[in-house]
């Protein structure tokens, strides 16, 4: 039995590392948003839409994932989408977010950057001034489409630059390993912006080595297949690079098969750097606070790994130490 209550947990302090704000996209704002666009979508209504949400693996979830994004045509649905995911960070005591957002799949549909940046960046900023919550933007390339193509988008991207924390690297993972990407992220590199790229989700250990030493990335977002590699976790201890680790969907997407499976509990107990997070909640069944409860209900997380985990999520993040302070001693003060 575990200690850590739900009130509990939703009182840590926690920041969100690890969210695709296209994943937020709740069927309901989906068909809102498709009538708002004089859009038709191949679902009779939400419940048939949800019901489809049944994965075997990553490329299950992205066709629909991809699909669903279709209906974000104007700044206001951005705007609409980035608001309701802040909301339910308020309701689950998160307090601070670096969401990521994939603008290929917007550009792909002649939407332009501007209109996804101007509404993202306004609800970002009503989230800090009316919420209370910070917020650190990360822009991800699609590591199914070329470099090319992500040199095109860093370039379109370059009027917003002071709005991006970061960039990332994110969709279908196998066969597109991040050693293919090295030339652009050296560009992300000389601009200076932070570097997180998804490795070790459905890929190999190897992919995780490639983005350390090849992207020079800062986080590995879900990383949970470094255990195939003793090398590998010894070097994340002892480098503690954080790993933004997202349990509901690792076991949607089959990653692991039964929660009871997850590795997450033994990475931390190992000394690991873990972070907790809902990766693409609308799909996957629940947000951050949801994550920890699985978390807690299926590993017997206690009360102080609940804290470590946190803390974790606070240090992981691309805060500054005077900005990280007051949330990591208002954890101590839990301890
Ligand atoms: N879990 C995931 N892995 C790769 N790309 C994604 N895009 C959205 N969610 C993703
Ligand atoms: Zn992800």
């Amino acid at each position: 039995m575990s200690d850590a209550d739900t009130g509990f947990l939703r009182t840590l302090p926690k920041a969100e590392l690890h969210l695709h704000l296209e994943g937020t996209l709740e069927p309901e704002l989906m068909f809102q948003l498709a009538e708002r666009n004089g859009l038709e979508l191949p679902y009779s209504d939400v419940d048939a839409l949800r019901s489809a949400y049944e994965f075997g693996n990553l490329q299950d979830f992205l066709d629909l994932y991809y699909q669903g994004a279709g209906v974000l045509q104007t700044e206001q649905d951005f705007y609409d989408l980035t608001w309701a995911y802040l909301e339910r960070c308020a309701a689950d005591g998160v307090v601070h977010v670096e969401p990521f957002f994939d603008p290929q799949t917007h550009t792909a549909r002649s939407i332009p950057m501007s209109t996804q940046f101007k509404g993202i960046t306004r609800a970002l900023s009503d989230g800090q001034e009316k919420l209370g919550i910070s917020s650190r933007l990360i822009l991800c390339f699609l590591r199914h489409l070329s470099e090319e193509d992500a040199f095109t988008t860093l370039q379109q991207a370059m009027p917003w630059r002071k709005h991006l924390v970061a960039v990332g690297l994110d969709s279908g993972e196998k066969g597109n390993p991040p050693e293919k990407f090295q030339r652009v992220f050296d560009e992300v590199h000389r601009l200076g912006l932070g570097i997180v790229a998804h490795a070790g989700e459905e890929g190999p250990a190897e992919y995780i080595w490639q983005a350390l030493n090849l992207l020079k990335v800062q986080r590995v977002d879900h990383g949970v297949r470094c255990v195939e590699d003793p090398a590998l976790v010894q070097k994340l201890i002892d480098d503690q690079i954080p790993l933004t680790v997202c349990p509901l969907s690792n076991t949607r997407l089959k990653v692991f098969d039964d929660m009871a499976e997850h590795n997450i509990m033994q990475l931390l107990e190992q000394g690991m750097c873990v972070t907790i997070n809902s990766d693409d909640p609308a799909y996957f069944g629940g947000y951050l606070l949801q994550n920890y409860i699985a978390v807690r209900d299926a590993l017997g997380m206690n009360e102080a790994q609940a804290i470590q985990l946190a803390r974790n999520s606070i240090s992981a993040s691309f805060l500054s130490e005077d900005e990280k302070a007051p949330h990591l001693q208002a954890l101590d003060r839990l301890s």
